[in-house]
């Protein structure tokens, strides 16, 4: 299979990695707005960008034809408009706030806690992510998953990064050099404390997963997720 890489920083040299392991080649690096975005080869792309230029990439994909996954946080309040355009183009796209088989399976694990934990007030929830001073944008993509799922499940009704309302997930976001990902849920009562918690190791998980999801999107038509990919229920 050729891969398109839209966006060649830590995350496009990890795919590129993983994906010569697998026997794909790279047929076209984007780095810039101003590159040429030449797919004529290309079987899907990938695009981990930077936030600001991902609904663009992923447009110039669907204008192309080409399937294509996108790993970039930050644009999701563009993620109707992408869903519609995708539609509107009889294209093939796929979004995913974190690709790693490990915090796929930590969201199902979150999402039966929540549900476990919607019958006792008794318990505040305090959410924590970690990552590399290098992430531009915060709270992470991943920790507005969880929060999305908790929301879904209980009276919480939105997330924040200030202090928290009662009706509010406070997400703390620190940045430390070199962290690849961590996030932490706890609830916390006055007489115990339950947490989960998910650490990368490194980027690998986030590389294998995204070209795991290519191989699979490669020759279908709409929009999917992780879950499709996986099949991972609780
Ligand atoms: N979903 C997931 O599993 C994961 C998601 N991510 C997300 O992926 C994104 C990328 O992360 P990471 O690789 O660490 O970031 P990097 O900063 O290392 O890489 C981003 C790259 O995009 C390039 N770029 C800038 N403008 C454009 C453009 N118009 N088109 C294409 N590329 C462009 C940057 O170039 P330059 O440096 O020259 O500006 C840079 O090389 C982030 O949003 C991050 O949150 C990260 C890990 C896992
Ligand atoms: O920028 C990163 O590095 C990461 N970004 C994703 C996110 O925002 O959740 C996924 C992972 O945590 C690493």
């Amino acid at each position: 299979m050729n891969i398109a890489l839209l966006g060649y920083g830590r995350m496009g040299k990890s795919i590129e990695a993983i994906a010569l392991t697998r026997n794909h080649s790279i047929s076209l690096k984007i780095t810039d707005a101003t590159d040429t975005y030449d797919f004529s080869t290309t079987d899907v792309a990938i695009d981990f960008s930077v936030p600001t230029a991902a609904v663009s990439n992923i447009k110039k994909a669907l204008d192309a034809g080409v399937p294509v996954i996108s790993g970039t946080t930050g644009w999701l309040e563009h993620y109707r408009d992408i869903l519609e355009y995708c539609n509107s183009k009889n294209g093939t796209f796929l979004y995913a706030s974190n690709f790693s088989l490990g915090v796929n399976i930590f969201f199902e694990i979150n999402k039966r806690l929540s549900e476990l934990i919607a019958n006792f007030p008794e318990y505040a929830i305090d959410m924590e992510e970690i990552h590399h001073t290098k992430k531009l944008d915060a709270p992470s993509g991943t920790a507005i998953t969880l929060a999305e799922q908790i929301i879904d499940n209980t009276n919480y009704k939105k997330w924040t990064l200030d202090k928290a309302n009662a009706d509010e997930i406070h997400i703390e976001a620190k940045r430390i050099p070199d962290v690849p990902g961590t996030h932490e849920i706890t609830y916390n009562s006055d007489i115990d404390a339950i947490s989960i918690k998910h650490t990368a190791h490194n980027r690998q998980g986030f590389a294998m997963g995204a070209v795991i999801a290519a191989e699979w999107i490669k020759d279908k038509k709409g929009v999917f997720t992780m879950q499709d990919v996986l099949q991972i229920n609780v």
